[in-house]
């Protein structure tokens, strides 16, 4: 977790979070004001039948005729009618006002965590952002809108109810009055309690679908170690613990709520029982009386319902801060205030210069330690080098996922921190060894380097890459829709549509991971041809695994350690007889002797 995560989930939880939802509702003012409009009527409706039925007992049983009774009761019917109405019109709009917010702040979270600079991903959990992403913005929806309509009306209502408890006796609205801290006092510090244990619940929860997440992405690995009885123990003893949460919290509810009742009613019937000796020695009259207990139930029932709304809230309170935590996550890589622009289009001159790097998940281990090398335009360099060595790094670098903490990694002269990371980025096309397959079409999996690129663009492309003739023969051939990570896809497949990809780019810069799976031989010379043509008169870094891609290379790094170790051409560096010559020997697919035999 980055510090700000972690200090979100420190925080005390206030619904203090909600007030940065605050520009999201005032985009919508129309829909907020006809919620206020029909919650005050509904509520102002509601207010006046205590009114109402003192009237009738103190009136409309001493008139004989009825008449009195019957426009009474005409004019309750037109009440009811009138707080049907508001109380629709509030469920549309409260509703509708959730549903449209929670959509904004999705998308804005989305694109906001996409922007993100790969060093946030390497300390967060993705399972977790996207349960932010659906169960926070679920919870916000039910917030903002049923949640906060339901609050506001008991707010109107209590407030009224109270305010009408004085007008109709001010002696015994007094004393419930008093009351009040009594009440409040004690649940305020329990709620506290309450929301605790939510908290608790919910991060559970949102540790096993990460879990979920995970396994579910990889399912053939799990299977193909029989693994599926432990994942499912696993998951099941995380639900386990997110249901013993959730019961802790609910239980702490339910007693929340009793207490509650039992505090605000018994108040209410204390106060009721002075009342009713009031009407006995005829200081009140008993419609008022009547009126009175409306009045205080209405606020009872209301301060009830508040209480328990309360916990919802700051639920919700907690889910947005989580929400704007990401919102408000500053990606380290950033375009500079004034950015320079690179040549349109660049040459492809690449240079690292004295570059030393730790991944910020890692800082005490250096990745790359004084890397320096150059790369002219249209030059094609292998990189090669042990395991762990640091070559991907080398590509994270110049794609500016991250920024070195020494040195410098430029572009045709310029630092690439002095251009905008979109700029850079355009001038560099990456096949990676781990291809990213999206589940859409095929049309659109290559045309993801360029949307908007016609059929005859993609279709060009997928030739060159030598993909056309297995997509034609797919059953939809380019609108045939691939699924998730391209499992319907074979390895040799899903990296020429990487290379289509890369070929529809046509940027200046190339960036090769070679794969070291086995591709069959047919599938290997396919991919090898059109590596050659996407080649061709670019700048071309490879992280080079075969044979073939050396031999062709104008130039190989050695890299060791985070370090250039050597540099030059297959048969000097042979000759030399270094960490090359002893790398070549395992690690490339042909017998020594023929390495011996190009070394000549
Ligand atoms: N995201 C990361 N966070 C922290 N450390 C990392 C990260 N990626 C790589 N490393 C570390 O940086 C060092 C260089 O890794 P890198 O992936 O560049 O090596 P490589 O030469 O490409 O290795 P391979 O040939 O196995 O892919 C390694 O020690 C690795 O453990």
């Amino acid at each position: 977790m980055t510090d700000a995560v972690q200090a979100g989930e420190k925080k005390p939880r206030s619904l203090k979070p909600l007030g940065r939802l605050a520009p999201y509702v005032m985009r919508y003012r129309g829909m907020v004001a006809g919620a206020l409009v029909s919650l005050a009527l509904a509520a102002v409706t509601s207010l006046a039948l205590p009114l109402a039925v003192r009237r009738m007992i103190d009136q409309g049983f001493t008139q004989p005729d009825g008449s009195f009774i019957n426009g009474y009761f005409a004019m309750l019917m037109v009440m009811a009618v009138m707080l049907a109405i508001a109380s629709a019109l509030r469920y549309y709009f409260v509703i509708t006002l959730g549903e449209r917010i929670v959509s904004d702040l999705r998308r804005d979270v989305f694109a906001s965590v996409t922007r993100l600079s790969p060093s946030f991903f390497d300390v967060n959990q993705s399972g977790e952002i996207v349960s932010r992403l659906t169960a926070d913005t679920t919870q916000i929806k039910s917030a903002v809108g049923a949640t906060a309509s339901v609050a506001l009306r008991n707010l109107i209502l209590c407030c009224g109810a109270m305010g009408m408890m004085v007008v109709t006796s001010p002696k015994l609205a007094s004393l419930a009055l008093g009351a009040i801290p009594l009440i409040v006092f004690p649940l305020v510090a329990f709620g506290r309690s309450v929301r605790k244990r939510s908290r608790a619940a919910q991060d559970t929860l949102a540790e096993a679908s990460a879990f979920a997440n995970e396994t579910i992405a990889a399912t053939r690995t799990v299977q193909a170690f029989n693994g599926e009885d432990a994942a499912a123990n696993r998951y099941g003893l995380a639900v386990e613990s997110a249901y013993d949460a959730a019961r802790s919290a609910i239980r702490s509810r339910a007693l929340l709520t009793g207490i509650a009742i039992t505090l605000i009613f018994g108040s209410v019937v204390a106060v009721l029982w002075v009342g009713a000796h009031n009407v006995l020695t005829g200081t009140l009259s008993a419609g008022t009386l009547g009126q009175f207990l409306l009045y205080s139930v209405i606020a009872a029932g209301s301060l009830g319902s508040l209480s328990e709304v309360w916990g919802e809230l700051s639920q919700a309170a907690g889910a947005a801060d989580r929400l704007t935590e990401l919102l408000d996550e500053v990606s380290p890589i950033s375009a500079p205030a004034r950015p320079e622009t690179l040549p349109a289009p660049a040459f492809g001159r690449v240079e690292f210069s004295n570059v030393h790097f730790a991944y910020p998940s890692r800082p005490g281990r250096s990745a790359l330690r004084g890397l320096t090398f150059d790369v002219t335009p249209g030059e094609t360099v292998a990189i090669v080098g042990p395991s762990g060595a640091g070559k991907s790094t080398v590509f994270s670098l110049l794609l500016r996922f991250y920024d070195p903490q020494q040195g410098s990694v430029s572009i045709d002269g310029i630092d690439a921190r002095q251009v905008t990371p979109d700029d850079l980025r355009e001038c560099m096309a990456i096949v990676p060894q781990d291809v990213t397959i999206f589940a859409a079409s095929i049309h659109d999996n290559i045309a993801f380097s360029r949307p908007g690129a016609t059929r005859d663009e993609v279709r060009a492309a997928a030739m060159a890459a030598q993909a056309d003739e297995f997509i034609a023969r797919l059953d939809k051939g380019y609108d045939t829709e691939v699924r998730e990570r391209g499992v319907t896809l074979s390895g040799g497949q899903r990296q020429r549509v990487a290379i289509a990809r890369a070929i529809l780019k046509n940027a200046p810069v190339l960036l090769l991971d070679e794969a070291t799976s086995a591709l069959d031989a047919e599938s290997e010379t396919l991919v090898q041809k059109a590596l050659d043509r996407l080649m061709q008169g670019r700048t071309t870094l490879v992280i080079a695994h075969r044979l073939a891609t050396v031999l062709k290379a104008d130039r190989i790094l050695v890299m060791d350690q985070g370090r250039v170790m050597e540099e030059g051409t297959h048969q000097s560096l042979i000759r030399h007889g270094g960490i090359y010559a002893k790398l070549a020997k395992l690690q490339f697919d042909a017998g020594a002797e023929e390495f011996l035999a190009i070394a000549k």
